[in-house]
């Protein structure tokens, strides 16, 4: 199991290195995360074994969602459109996820993601939603977001008040921050993923 891990790390790796991505709403697997999700508390095999998976890349042009990130929650969240929700592996697990993100190639920043149908506002439709740690001062609507999720910080979850919504978020925003300052999880930034001009999924 150790070698085959190891030998698909090198292809992985390899066909980042060599921007040979097949489609860029895709998924790498890079052996040295497989033992990092013991802690989430998440019991299915299915479940564990999609998050040893990670990172995975996706992109998109971003969408207009409901508007509350802004209006109600002070937390923009730059929405996928439905064909990239559905390109992502159903077993995902829904929930709270950080990584780095990056806007039409541009410099590339710590991000805090959910992916699901958020309970505290009984989503019809499920939704993929980053909120970049970074301050546009303009929005990004029909712009191409790019995204690395990284790692799960927490199952998604209905709260008693908006109050303790945020609160939650900003908790994933803080240990968001100190996560992705490790080594390993720091180095993905640099993915050439990040700065390819052509989008292989056109
Ligand atoms: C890191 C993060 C964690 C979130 N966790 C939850 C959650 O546990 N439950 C929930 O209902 N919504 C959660 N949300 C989603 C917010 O409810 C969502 O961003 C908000 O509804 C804004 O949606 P909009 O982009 O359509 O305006 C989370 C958002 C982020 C960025
Ligand atoms: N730091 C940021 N992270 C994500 N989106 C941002 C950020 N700053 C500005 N935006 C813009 O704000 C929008 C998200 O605001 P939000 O109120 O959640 O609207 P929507 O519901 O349409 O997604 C994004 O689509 C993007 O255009």
């Amino acid at each position: 199991m150790g070698k085959v891990i190891v030998i698909f790390d090198k292809l992985a790796r390899y066909a980042l290195r060599s921007q040979r991505i097949p489609q860029i709403n895709c998924s790498l697997t890079w052996g040295n995360h497989i033992k990092r999700h013991r802690s989430t508390g998440l019991e299915s095999s299915d479940t564990r074994e999609m998050l040893s998976q990670l990172p995975l890349f996706a992109s998109g042009e971003i969408v207009k969602g409901f508007g509350r990130g802004s209006k109600e929650l002070g937390i923009p969240t730059a929405n996928f459109p439905l064909e990239v929700v559905k390109s992502l592996p159903e077993s995902l697990p829904t929930g709270a996820y950080y990584g780095w993100a990056n806007v039409d190639n541009g410099p590339v920043y710590k991000m805090v993601l959910s992916v699901g149908w958020n309970p505290f506002y009984s989503n019809k439709e499920k939704s993929v939603e980053t909120h970049m740690l970074h301050n546009f001062n303009c929005d990004l609507y029909g712009q191409i977001l790019k995204i690395c999720i990284v790692g799960f910080l927490r199952p998604e979850r209905s709260f008693d008040s908006l109050e303790s919504l945020i609160a939650a978020i900003r908790a994933d925003i803080e240990q968001a921050k100190g996560l992705l300052d490790e080594a390993d999880k720091a180095k993905l930034k640099e993915a050439p993923f990040f700065t390819e001009k052509r989008c292989p999924s056109k």
